[in-house]
């Protein structure tokens, strides 16, 4: 398990590149079980998330190959095979993606296994919108010891389906299932992320028929085949905006490389009030520190086109820095403030609390989830030892580290690996002063 020496007070300058977005790119790999020809992915960054799902294709006989140096994925489906489960086991790593492979194994084999799902410890995230989704298309479903088996000996078809709650991921389970559904599908109360945005255009490259209405309705109508895609993948906004908090914590300036403003909207609009500096390119954005107070500020989280929650946990360590006390209401997960705690041994003073701080409808008041943060500052930040939590508390400890004074040890970095490509180099690149030690 490698781990990082990280000497603190360097302001972080330069230039970064993010390429193909965490939660895009493995969707589009499983999008492409659904062609009866080869597709090719552009923009394909090297992440775990990514290998991951790979190796979990390979594992039900799609052949992918990587072009490493352009970042380009070749996946041919031709000969998809069911995998034994204990394969499955072995491979699904700490990843959200299986339960999406669910409803392109129905259409391709007629059955699909998977297991429990890893992802960020942010939460239950449990997947039973996933599950009735399933059902509404006609899957059974059955809980085994190590996770579930679904099969559908009729086929699938056409659903009216309503979701209690915009999730990303159930939205993306009705695309990857309905566009090959006998029938028409009506989604209501569907996500509508960039990314989500991104596998619909992919899809109906594919040859899928789909509509999104206002008011977050979807319909796609069933079509018996779809072919192969060539798409180049969406920018990482996640990333983007992990490295313009990290400018404004140590007070540097990063010009981020392939960022999309429309993607970023609302984390713009708020950097700007935090009062950090933007130049927004048609290349990319450069976020900086222009000197000066930062300013405290009331964030909510929320599904787009609000704030983003990926965005929250590296922008809470630039807000330890802000003039005055700042709210956080957290209304997408209900324990995503774990990380807060590394951050108060190092001297920031962040109070979490149960109510909901803010305005925004939430599923966790009053139901004992410390899902709202009180931050005072600004406050010095020193070094201590760390252990990541989860990927974004990992990447917002990294920031504190270097913006502390002192020698931090920050172990289990692995984790960082799911979703920031090669970010130890592109630290280096910024001017990070750290050791990287291989345990
Ligand atoms: C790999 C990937 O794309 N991950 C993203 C995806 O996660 P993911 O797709 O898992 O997130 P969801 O949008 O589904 O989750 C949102 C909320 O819905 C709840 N829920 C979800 C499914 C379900 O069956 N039952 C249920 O109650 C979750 O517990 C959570 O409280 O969207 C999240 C919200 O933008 C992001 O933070 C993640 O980075
Ligand atoms: C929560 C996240 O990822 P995942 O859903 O893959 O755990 C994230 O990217 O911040």
């Amino acid at each position: 398990m490698s781990s990082l020496r990280i000497t603190g007070g360097v302001p972080l300058s330069g230039q970064v590149t993010v390429r193909g977005a965490k939660n895009l790119v493995p969707k589009a790999m499983v999008a492409a079980l659904l062609g009866s020809t080869p597709s090719v992915l552009g923009n394909v960054p090297d992440i775990k998330d990514v290998a991951v799902v790979t190796n979990l294709l390979a594992l039900h006989g799609v052949t992918v190959n990587r072009d490493g140096a352009d970042g380009v994925l070749t996946l041919d489906p031709s000969n998809v095979t069911q995998a034994r489960h204990a394969d499955i086991d072995a491979h699904a790593g700490d990843s959200r993606i299986p339960i999406l492979l669910c409803g392109p194994l129905l259409h391709a084999l007629g059955e699909a296994f998977i297991p429990d799902l890893g992802g960020c410890r942010i939460g239950d995230r449990p997947i039973n919108y996933h599950l009735e989704v399933l059902r509404n298309f006609g899957a059974r479903v059955e809980k085994l010891e190590s996770g579930i088996r679904m099969s559908a000996p009729h086929g699938l078809q056409g659903a009216k389906i309503d979701l209690p709650y915009p999730s990303v991921g159930a939205t993306e389970q009705v695309l990857l299932t309905a566009t090959r559904a006998e029938g028409h599908t009506e989604l209501r109360g569907a996500a509508t992320e960039p990314e989500i945005m991104d596998l619909i255009a992919i899809l109906q490259k594919m040859g899928a028929i789909i509509t999104v209405q206002t008011d977050r309705v979807i319909r796609i109508e069933g079509v018996p085949e779809l072919r192969g895609y060539r798409h180049r993948a969406l920018p990482d906004r996640i990333e983007a905006a992990s490295w313009g908090s990290a400018a404004l914590a140590t007070g540097g300036d990063i010009l981020v490389a392939g960022a999309k403003q429309a993607d970023m909207m609302a984390f713009l609009n708020t950097y700007r009030k935090l009062g950090g500096g933007l130049d927004i390119q048609d290349e990319g954005i450069r976020f900086y520190h222009p000197g000066g107070d930062l300013n405290p500020l009331i964030v909510e989280t929320n599904v787009h086109p609000g704030f983003m929650t990926d965005w929250q946990q590296p922008l809470v360590v630039a807000l330890t820095q802000a003039n005055g006390v700042s709210i956080v209401h957290e209304t997408v997960y209900e324990n995503r403030f774990g990380f807060t705690r590394a951050l108060n041994r190092m001297g920031a003073n962040i109070q979490l609390h149960r109510e909901c701080l803010g305005s925004v409808p939430c599923r966790f008041g009053q139901r004992n989830f410390l899902h709202s943060a009180v931050i005072s500052g600004p406050t010095p930040l020193k070094a201590t030892d760390i252990n990541i939590p989860d990927l974004r508390g990992g990447f917002s400890h990294l920031i504190a580290a270097m913006a502390a004074d002192g020698v931090s040890h920050v172990t289990g970095i692995e984790l960082i690996k799911r979703g920031y490509e090669h970010f130890t180099d592109k630290l280096a690149g910024l001017g990070a002063d750290f050791d990287l030690e291989d345990r």
